[in-house]
Order: structure tokens, then C-alpha cells, then sequence
């Protein structure tokens, strides 16, 4: 064992760099009559993380992959990975391609190229079917998820799996396979073990990874590689795997997939105009946190605190809600713990009606009703009961995070922590920084959400920051195109086909349509100078729709109810129905007031609904409401249901081009005068003037002087 018996990867990707040194060191090795076989680790402990995504925008260079791989495994010498951390990507192809795999049993394994609108092109969809079969490579191709190192032994991905120095365990077995045939390591010389029914398999496969592609090709693309790998010699499999992913990787999904992967990494990056900043201020430990409200809201975030390690107590008002809280959290976490094998960590919460429990912990975060005055009330209590030093945080979906502020004797230790519902599900954190919010209570709140498994966004305080600000205008259009002709389910699928997660009339229906009822009214939109029978289609200067209001006073309150935009079985069923009853509603709500029904196309119904969303989004850069485009395009993927393979609102405006953008929502703002939110913003009219800059160059041209982040 020589110092020539080691060949370091020099970081964590493979750049250009890092694959000359392998190859020209794999050569050395095979050369050098002294060495008996290779080891191939990584540096500081990481094996690889796959490609450098960030080459993939520009011209290749340094030596290619595919041959880079093919020539360790056509070696006559033993070479043997030693998987430290993770083998992702184009580092597990690396892999596959040596003789023998040893990991760490801390260590993940992937081919997560999927999640990046690409396949893994460097023999991946080629090889892996042959070593683990079919049904495994299809659900580790089409999926990207990362598995364990247990879990790649059990597919016989990895040799052997150590818990000690997975380096000395791969020394150890390259040494032992000296002289042993190398013909039987090498992938591409296996036949692809087959299922009996292989087009029954690839039907079944190709309908769910459709399904859940909702649009996007790669997934199927990665379907249609593996089962090359079932009919195809390995020759003919890997051209087949290569014409593939030419289509993936100059498209737009895979751009848009990759820049959210950067996108989400530089949201974490936040900052203030105060000079604070995530690398320069230090986030509080928090070992115990009080959550108040035990609601739709309350229950998942306690959950996800508990998952991540912190004690909670969790505050009710009175028995009965509390006992359904608690029934509900201990529920969630017992079934969480059954789904990974182990014991739920139910001795971690306590639940209780006295505020006074809460006087220990390290921060409270508030779920009570959207209520500013019940809100003020239990902040001030908060004050009183709570240690000086304890942050206060409210998880409410729009209210002025300011004014809670005031109303406590620490504006520097409250912050917003916008969860999205289900709160131990969804992944976005809107983390709402008031204008007295200090660095470290940023700072905490966001790294909090890190904790917690979320996507944490910093976001100014305005009225429904970044996303519910969006979201209403996003809700209107949809609205009025119901006035206008279409019918709920037609709406619906044309933002599916789109490749939202759900139509908006779906989501509102889940949501429950009593949620807006409630903001409209406190927003002096709904009250006893409307007319019930005839109420007005203007309010407050501008369109107003009254349709879901109409629908609420009915009691269509969504899926509770069985009967909202949609029919559902039962109060609570989940499958939605179209309703003949609200195309009659529909109908007749026309008649009324003189509106003739159009064709709606689809087109209309996507630009209207998602143009106003970016146009929105460019406001609230203005407004200095979100620091870059690509927060809010984050807040977009992880909160609601935007389609990742097209980036987010912003992105995609800039995909589809500025001038377009305005263009069109002039259009619809010429036919409909009256809704001021189709105006294209002033900021989109400024880039499209200087000839739409990339969106990394958007923020030179923002003339903030109030910015918030
Ligand atoms: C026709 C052409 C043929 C081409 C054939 C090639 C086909 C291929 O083989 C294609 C590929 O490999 S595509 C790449 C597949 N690999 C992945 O998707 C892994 C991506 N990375 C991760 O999951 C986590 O970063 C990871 C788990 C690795 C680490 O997570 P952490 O939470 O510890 O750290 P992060 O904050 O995520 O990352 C740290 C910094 O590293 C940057 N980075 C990570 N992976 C990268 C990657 N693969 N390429 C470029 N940069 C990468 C990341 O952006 C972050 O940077 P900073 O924010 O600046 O610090
Ligand atoms: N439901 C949703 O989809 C989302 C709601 N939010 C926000 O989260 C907050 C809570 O909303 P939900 O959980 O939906 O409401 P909810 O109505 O389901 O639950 C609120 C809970 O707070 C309890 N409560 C009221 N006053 C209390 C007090 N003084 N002390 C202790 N508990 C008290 C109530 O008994 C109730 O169980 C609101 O501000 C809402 O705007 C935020 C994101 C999404």
C-alpha cells in the first residue's frame, strides 16, 4: 500500500479540473508497475457530489466524463470507491464504473440528475439497471431520491458498508481482490436482469412518472433510458441514453431546474440594509419553544419542532381544543415514527391551557386566529409571561408584524414565521423581517426554518408579504375569468396542464373558502352597505368579484363542507366533482348582471393568472419587499404548487421574454381597464426599456429608496 495506491478527487463536483487529475492519475496508476490496484475517495470526507452544475452553461472542457469512466473500468487493476458522505450523480456513475463500492454507513447515494431536468448521461441509466435490476433503477432514475448506504447495499449497489474509515475498508478490500478476474466488476459486460412482464412494468411506470412529472420531460426521458437498458446492448443503450439527454440539456426545464437548485441555496443568503447579513450575525441555540394555537397551523408546526429535536409547549384556550390538538400532534408523530421505524418522541411535548408554561422557553411562535386585536392581546401577555430574552414570533399570513411589535416590550425580538399549510409538509418559510426585527432574531428565525427541514425566505413586511400579496391578485384573475365565461374545472386544468400541483379553485376548496370571506370582511370589502341580493361588482375603485362571497353565504365553504367550488362526496372528502350546481350558479350570476359569456382559451387563462403573479412579483422588488427575483420564485415552488421545471413567476417571465410579458398584459389591461393589477408594473416596463438585462442585473435597475431587504 503506496502513496500512488490513492487518487483524490479534489473536491466536492467534478469539474473540468477535478476529471483531469482522475484521469491523468488513473492512467499513472494503471502504468505504474507498482501498483496493484486503485482506491478512489473524495476530499475532506466527501466522495462526490456528481457534475459541476454551474459548467453546464458554458462550453465543456477538460476531459469528458463517459470515457473518463469507461477507461477505470476497462483497467486491468483492481479500482475500488470509497463512498464517504455521498455518491450523487455523476459521482455515483464514477462509481459504478470502478470494480467494487465500499460506503460509509452515513453516506447517501443517488442519481438526483432528474430533479435537474437532465438523466444520468454518463452511463448511469445504463449501468445501474444491470447491477440492481428494473423496478430499482427505474424508481432511483425517475425519482433522484438519495438513498442510504444500508439501503444501496440491500440492492447490491455498494459492496460493503463500514462504519469505521470507509477509506481503510476500501484499502483493505482492493488489496484482497488483487488477481481476481475483473470481467465479472464490469457493468456494462452484464445482461440486465428482466421482470417477467417488462412492457407491463414500463405501462405502469411511464403512467405514474407521467403523473407526476405534471409536464416535465425528464422523468420521462429517464424512463425511456432505463428501458433501453432492457432491450439495448450497452452500446446501443448509452447512445440512446446520450440522444436523450442532447433533447434535456440545452431545454428550458432543465435551466429552469437548475437555476432553482441554485436559487434555493442563495435564498438562505439574506440580508438587511442594516449591514446584517447571514454570514455576519449569529443566530440564537434554540433548545425550547412554546407553540400557541393548536389549529390547522399550530399542529404541524409543533410537529416539525418536535421532529427537530426542540421540547415543546403547546398552549390551547380551552379542554376541547386542546384535546383535539393533542390527539391530532401525538397522532402525526406516532405515524411519522412508524413510517421511519422508530419510537415517537412524545415525552418532547407538553400541552396546556396556561399561558405561564410558556415563561422557560427560548421563543413562542404564535398560531391564534388572524385576528389583530386576539394577536396584540396574546403578545402583550407574551411580554409578561415570557423570559426578557425569549423571541416572539407570530405565523400569521399577512398582518403588520410591526404593530405586534409595539404592542410587546422587545420590537428587536419579534419576528414573522410564515408556515404553509400543512406546516410539517410544506417546505417554505417566509421568515417576515419588521423594520425593528434585530439581526440575531433574523438570524435565528432563519436558521430555525433550516432547522426544521424548510426553505427559509426573507421577506419585508407588507400586507400578505411576498406570497399571499400574490396570491390574491393570482385568486382575482381566476375570478373574473369565471365571470367572464369559464367554469372552475376548465380554469383548474389549464394551470395543471400548466404544471401547477393543483388548480387554484382546487386549492381554495382545500383551503376552505372562509379563509378570504374573513380577510375580505376585515378588509371593509364585504359589509352591511352591500347589497345581498344584488351585490356590487366595484369596491374600493376598482373590480371586485362577489362570486366567492355569494358561495360562502350559501355555506360552499370548500372540501369541509363537501361543497365549495367543487362537489365532494362528503364534509372533509377529497375528491373533487365538477358541480352542475355551480354551472347553473354561474349561469344565472351572468344573467344578472348583463354579461355575455366568451370563449375562454387556455392561454388567456395561464397568462392572465400567471403574468399578474410576475407582474406582482416585480412590485414587490420595487417595493423593496424581497430582496432578488429568485426569492420569490422560491416562495413560488416550496409554498405554492408552482411547477419548479419553469423556475418560478420571475423566471419564467424572463424565459418567456420581458417584452412579451408586457405586451400581453397591456393587452388584457386594455380590455379590462378596471383591473388596475393587469397594469404592467413600473420596474417591467424599466427592463424592458433597457432591453431586458438578464435577472441577475434586474436589481440596478430597481429605484428603491424604502427597501426592506
Ligand atoms: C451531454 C453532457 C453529458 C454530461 C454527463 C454528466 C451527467 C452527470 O453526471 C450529471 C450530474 O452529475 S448532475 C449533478 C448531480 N448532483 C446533484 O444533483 C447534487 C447536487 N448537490 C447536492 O445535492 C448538495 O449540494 C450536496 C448533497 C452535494 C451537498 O449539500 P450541502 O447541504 O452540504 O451543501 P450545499 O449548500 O447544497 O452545497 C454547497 C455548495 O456547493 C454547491 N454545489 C453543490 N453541488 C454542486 C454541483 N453538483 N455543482 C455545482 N455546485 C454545487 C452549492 O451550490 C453550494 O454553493 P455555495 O452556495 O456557493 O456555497
Ligand atoms: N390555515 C392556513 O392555511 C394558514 C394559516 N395561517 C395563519 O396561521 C394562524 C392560525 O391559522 P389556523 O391554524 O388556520 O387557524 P385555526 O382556526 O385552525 O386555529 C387557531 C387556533 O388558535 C386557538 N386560539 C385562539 N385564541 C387563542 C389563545 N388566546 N390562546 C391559545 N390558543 C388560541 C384556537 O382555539 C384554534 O384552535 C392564522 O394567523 C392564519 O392566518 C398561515 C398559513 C396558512
Amino acid at each position: 500500500c503506496s502513496d500512488e495506491l490513492f487518487i483524490r478527487p479534489l473536491s466536492l463536483v467534478l469539474s473540468a479540473a477535478v476529471r483531469k487529475g482522475i484521469t491523468e492519475a488513473v492512467a499513472r496508476a494503471f502504468k505504474d508497475t507498482r501498483v496493484k490496484a486503485v482506491v478512489l475517495c473524495g476530499e475532506n470526507g466527501k466522495f462526490c457530489g456528481g457534475a459541476d452544475i454551474r459548467e453546464f452553461a458554458k462550453a465543456m472542457s477538460g476531459p469528458p466524463l463517459v470515457p473518463m469512466i469507461h477507461a477505470i473500468e476497462a483497467g486491468e487493476k483492481p479500482v475500488v470507491a470509497a463512498i464517504e458522505e455521498m455518491a450523487l450523480g455523476g459521482g455515483l456513475e464514477l462509481a459504478l464504473g470502478c470494480h467494487y463500492r465500499v460506503a460509509h454507513a452515513k453516506a447517501r447515494l443517488g442519481l438526483p440528475e432528474v430533479t435537474l431536468g437532465l438523466l444520468p448521461a454518463a452511463g448511469g441509466t445504463q449501468r445501474l439497471p444491470r447491477l440492481t435490476g428494473i423496478p430499482a433503477a427505474l424508481d432511483l432514475i425517475t425519482t433522484g431520491r438519495h438513498i442510504s448506504a444500508q439501503e444501496a447495499l440491500k440492492l447490491g449497489i455498494v459492496d460493503r458498508v463500514t462504519e469505521g474509515n470507509a477509506v481503510e475498508a476500501a484499502v483493505e478490500l482492493a488489496l484482497s481482490v488483487v488477481g481476481r478476474p475483473l470481467a465479472p466488476r464490469r457493468l456494462s459486460n452484464h445482461a440486465t436482469p428482466l421482470p417477467a412482464d417488462l412492457d407491463g412494468v414500463f405501462e405502469e411506470v411511464l403512467v405514474q412518472v407521467k403523473r407526476r412529472a405534471r409536464g416535465a420531460m425528464a422523468p420521462v426521458a429517464c424512463a425511456k433510458a432505463v428501458r433501453a437498458a432492457a432491450e439495448l446492448p450497452y452500446s446501443r443503450g448509452l447512445e440512446c441514453e446520450r440522444e436523450l439527454m442532447n433533447t434535456l440539456f440545452t431545454s428550458g426545464q432543465a435551466r429552469a431546474l437548475q437555476y432553482c437548485f441554485f436559487a434555493q441555496r442563495a435564498a438562505g443568503k439574506w440580508s438587511l440594509p442594516n449591514g446584517a447579513r447571514w454570514d455576519n450575525s449569529r443566530p440564537r441555540a434554540v433548545h425550547t419553544a412554546g407553540v400557541i394555537g393548536l389549529g390547522t397551523m399550530g399542529r404541524g408546526i409543533a410537529v416539525c419542532l418536535v421532529k427537530a429535536g426542540i421540547s415543546v409547549v403547546a398552549v390551547e384556550t380551552e379542554e376541547k381544543q386542546l384535546d383535539s390538538g393533542r390527539r391530532a400532534v401525538r397522532g402525526m408523530l406516532e405515524r411519522d415514527a412508524k413510517r421511519r421505524g422508530v419510537t415517537a418522541p412524545l415525552h418532547m411535548i407538553t400541552f396546556t391551557l396556561s399561558m405561564q408554561q410558556l415563561r422557560d422557553v427560548d421563543l413562542v411562535i404564535e398560531a391564534v386566529f388572524e385576528d389583530m386585536a386576539l394577536k396584540k392581546s396574546v403578545f402583550a401577555e407574551l411580554s409578561r409571561v415570557c423570559r426578557p430574552n425569549a423571541l416572539l414570533c407570530t405565523n400569521t399570513s399577512g398582518l403588520d408584524v410591526d404593530e405586534l411589535a409595539s404592542v410587546t416590550d422587545r420590537p428587536p425580538l419579534v419576528v414573522g414565521m410564515h408556515f404553509f399549510a400543512p406546516a410539517h409538509v410544506m417546505k417554505l418559510l417566509e421568515v417576515i423581517c419588521g423594520p425593528r426585527s434585530s439581526p440575531e432574531t433574523v438570524a435565528t428565525a432563519m436558521t430555525l426554518g433550516k432547522r426544521l427541514g424548510k426553505v427559509s425566505v426573507a421577506v419585508g413586511n407588507c400586507p400578505g408579504f411576498v406570497g399571499n400579496r400574490m396570491l390574491k391578485l393570482y385568486l382575482d384573475q381566476a375570478h373574473f375569468l369565471l365571470e367572464e365565461g369559464a367554469s372552475p374545472e376548465q380554469v383548474d386544468q389549464a394551470l395543471e396542464e400548466f404544471g401547477f400541483a393543483l388548480g387554484i379553485f382546487k386549492v381554495a376548496d382545500l383551503s376552505g373558502l372562509d379563509i378570504g370571506w374573513r380577510v375580505r370582511k376585515a378588509a371593509g370589502l364585504i359589509g352591511p352597505d352591500v347589497d345581498p341580493k344584488f351585490p356590487s361588482r366595484h369596491r374600493q375603485g376598482r373590480r371586485y368579484c362577489p362570486l366567492p362571497d355569494l358561495l360562502c353565504e350559501q355555506g360552499r365553504l370548500g372540501q369541509k363542507s363537501g361543497r365549495g367550488w367543487y362537489l365532494y362526496d362528503s364534509a372533509g372528502g377529497k375528491e373533487a366533482r365538477p358541480d352542475p350546481a355551480i354551472s347553473s350558479f354561474l349561469q344565472e350570476y351572468r344573467l344578472r348582471y348583463g354579461i355575455s359569456a366568451r370563449r375562454i382559451t387556455e392561454q388567456e387563462v395561464v397568462e392572465r393568472c400567471v403574468f399578474v403573479l410576475a407582474n406582482e412579483g416585480f412590485r414587490i422588488l420595487e417595493d423593496g419587499m424581497a430582496a432578488a427575483p429568485e426569492d420569490i420564485d422560491m416562495v413560488y415552488v416550496f409554498g405554492y404548487g408552482w411547477p419548479r421545471h419553469r423556475g418560478g413567476p420571475m423566471f419564467h417571465a424572463a424565459q418567456v421574454g420581458l417584452a412579451t410579458v408586457l405586451q400581453r398584459l397591456e393587452f388584457y389591461h386594455r380590455q379590462n381597464p378596471d383591473i388596475p393589477h393587469l397594469q404592467p408594473s413600473t420596474l417591467l416596463r424599466r427592463l424592458v426599456g433597457a432591453r431586458s438585462p438578464p435577472m441577475q442585473q434586474w436589481k440596478q435597475h430597481i429605484r428603491s429608496i424604502n427597501s426592506q431587504l
